[in-house]
């Protein structure tokens, strides 16, 4: 729709080989449907350079396009985006992941979603349709069903990847989310979905394919497992 603006907050740590080319694939994503869009960098000073590779963006795209929003240190993903949130000028807000894991290919899906059923918020799914997994060890795969099931069973959102974070939100019902979800860690995604369907917010999914980056490490370790159980438990006793 004439007005409508995508603002994407792409959260990174150690992603100075995966930000020219997400950068890239976004915009091009972007101009080939006409939508108006801005990319909202939160970099925690990544040792290994991804500002100044940011830097350079903001010149070759604009600074209407890139805005980069650093923090002094590894704060972690959640507060990444009630922080990048701050910044956002778009009516619509994308999350994603910088390392590929999220295509930008699928925005579009995400986007003809939305308008179908006007929904608040748009999920990729790997869970559901033709969404799958790729490049996970088995221990990973099922850590994250284990996750996706447990939550499900326990607190029935009714959306069939809660741990997933590559989502389209209406910046108003992502504002009310953020507002009331407590948790920091990994289990922030699931957290959040918990609280949309609290709030009456309505969800559409997309199917997505979430392949394992090439370059660097995912971050996820057995503390944050031991957070999502707590999480669990704490929105199982209070919602
Ligand atoms: N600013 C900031 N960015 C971070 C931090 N930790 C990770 N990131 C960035 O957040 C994105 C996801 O981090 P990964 O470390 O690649 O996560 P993952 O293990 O692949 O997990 C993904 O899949 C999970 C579901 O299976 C999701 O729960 C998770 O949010 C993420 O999408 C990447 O762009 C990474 O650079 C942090 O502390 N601060
Ligand atoms: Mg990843």
């Amino acid at each position: 729709m004439a007005g409508d603006k995508y603002s994407v907050i792409l959260p990174t740590y150690n992603e100075r080989k995966n930000l020219p080319i997400i950068t890239y694939l976004l915009a091009k994503t972007f101009q080939e449907n006409k939508l108006d869009w801005e990319v909202i960098i939160v970099d925690d000073a990544s040792p290994d350079g991804t500002q100044e590779v940011a830097k350079q963006l903001i010149k070759l795209y604009g600074e209407e396009h890139i805005l980069l929003k650093p923090r002094a240190g590894k704060l972690g993903l959640g507060t990444a985006y009630v922080h990048a949130l701050n910044f956002v000028s778009g009516n619509f807000v994308i999350i994603m992941d910088a390392d590929f894991s999220h295509h930008p290919e699928s925005i579009p899906e995400f986007i003809k979603k939305q308008k179908e059923g006007n929904f608040d918020i748009v999920t990729g799914t790997r869970y559901a349709g033709n969404g799958g997994v790729y490049g996970w060890d088995l221990k990973r795969k099922l850590v994250s069903r284990g996750a996706n099931f447990l939550a499900s069973t326990v607190l029935n959102p009714r959306v069939s990847d809660l741990t997933g974070s590559f989502r389209l939100y209406k910046k108003p019902a992502l504002e009310k989310i953020i507002a009331i979800t407590k948790s920091k860690g990994y289990v922030f995604q699931m957290e959040m979905v918990v609280r949309a369907r609290s709030l009456g917010l309505t969800i559409g999914e997309v199917p997505i394919s979430f392949v394992d980056r090439l370059y660097g490490e995912s971050k996820l370790g057995g503390d944050e497992i031991v957070g999502y159980l707590k999480g669990v438990w704490n929105l199982f006793v209070s919602v």
